[in-house]
């Protein structure tokens, strides 16, 4: 497989850095619409075809493998078929924005606090969505976090919108921030998201290099922290995926792809490179 169209130097060097330097090398993705094809019912996520061989793979070689989501840590091991994987030993899942670890090599999910400040939202959440004409938006509810979805409505960018302010509302009376994603409204703890939980990684494995694929506008976050990390040194590989339209993201690539499939198409050459060693 071609080495896929990197379209800055810092990518190059950051492609460059890690067939060179595999053992140094973190290889991290984002879960929905980068891994796994956006669907309309979030229970029905599963991650693409080849997604998790090609994970697999690039683990033989590198330092560590990660799946980095909003989503609980288990719920996404669970959709995306990672347990018993072969070959994924290596991996680690970083569940709600990095305030969960799951580990393969244990099984166990670390957490830090959940603040208070969910359990009261989860109380008022009926009230806000009904006083705003919009009682059936569908409501997952991540025991950490709530996440406010449109999609399924008849006007899901219009209803998006609606919900925007009561929501933010609602998310500042309980001391936690509502961020915005695909056709998505998160009431989630403030303190941590992907850029925290990347810079954790970083350090707890002591990259020198790191890849990054995502889609939303949770993922810029990472993207963020990955850039400002290379004036420290460290090389690294930000992969957009279209899925989510989210432009920011995709301005700040080195890599851009259509889909989860091409996310795979990614991984595997990287893989193939690294086998090569060049
Ligand atoms: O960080 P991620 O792994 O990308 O998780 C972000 C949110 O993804 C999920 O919602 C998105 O995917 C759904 C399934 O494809 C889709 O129906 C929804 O419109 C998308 O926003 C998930 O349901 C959220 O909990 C995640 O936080």
């Amino acid at each position: 497989m071609s080495t896929p169209v990197l379209t800055t130097p810092a990518g190059r060097a950051g492609w460059e850095a890690m067939v060179r330097d595999p053992a140094g090398a973190v290889i991290s993705s984002d879960f929905d619409g980068t891994l796994s094809p956006l669907v309309e019912d979030p229970a029905m996520s599963r991650a693409a075809d080849g997604a998790l061989d090609a994970m697999a793979r690039l683990a033989r070689s590198v330092n560590q493998v990660a799946i980095v989501t909003g989503r609980p840590a288990l719920v996404a091991t669970e959709l995306s078929g990672v347990t018993g994987h072969p070959g994924l030993g290596k991996l680690v899942v970083l569940g709600h924005y990095g305030l969960e670890r799951w580990e393969a090599a244990t099984g166990s999910v670390t957490s830090d606090p959940v603040p208070a400040g969910v359990e009261a939202a989860r109380a008022q959440l009926p009230a806000v969505l009904e006083s705003a004409g919009l009682p059936d938006a569908f409501v997952e509810d991540k025991e950490s976090s709530l996440a406010v979805h449109t999609r399924r409505l008849p006007d899901p960018e219009g209803a998006l919108e609606t919900l925007r302010s009561p929501l933010t509302e609602l998310a500042e009376s309980v001391e936690l921030r509502l961020e915005p994603g695909n056709l998505v409204l998160e009431l989630r703890p403030p303190g941590i998201d992907k850029g925290v939980a990347m810079r954790r990684l970083v350090e707890t494995t002591g990259a020198r290099s790191v890849l990054y694929a995502g889609d939303d506008l949770g993922d810029l976050a990472a993207f963020r922290a990955l850039a400002e990390l290379r004036g420290d040194g460290l090389a690294a590989v930000l992969v957009a995926a279209r899925s989510s339209g989210a432009t920011e993201l995709t301005e700040a690539a080195d890599i851009v792809v259509d889909d989860p499939a091409g996310v795979v198409t990614v991984l595997t050459a990287l893989a193939d490179a690294i086998a090569v060693g060049g």
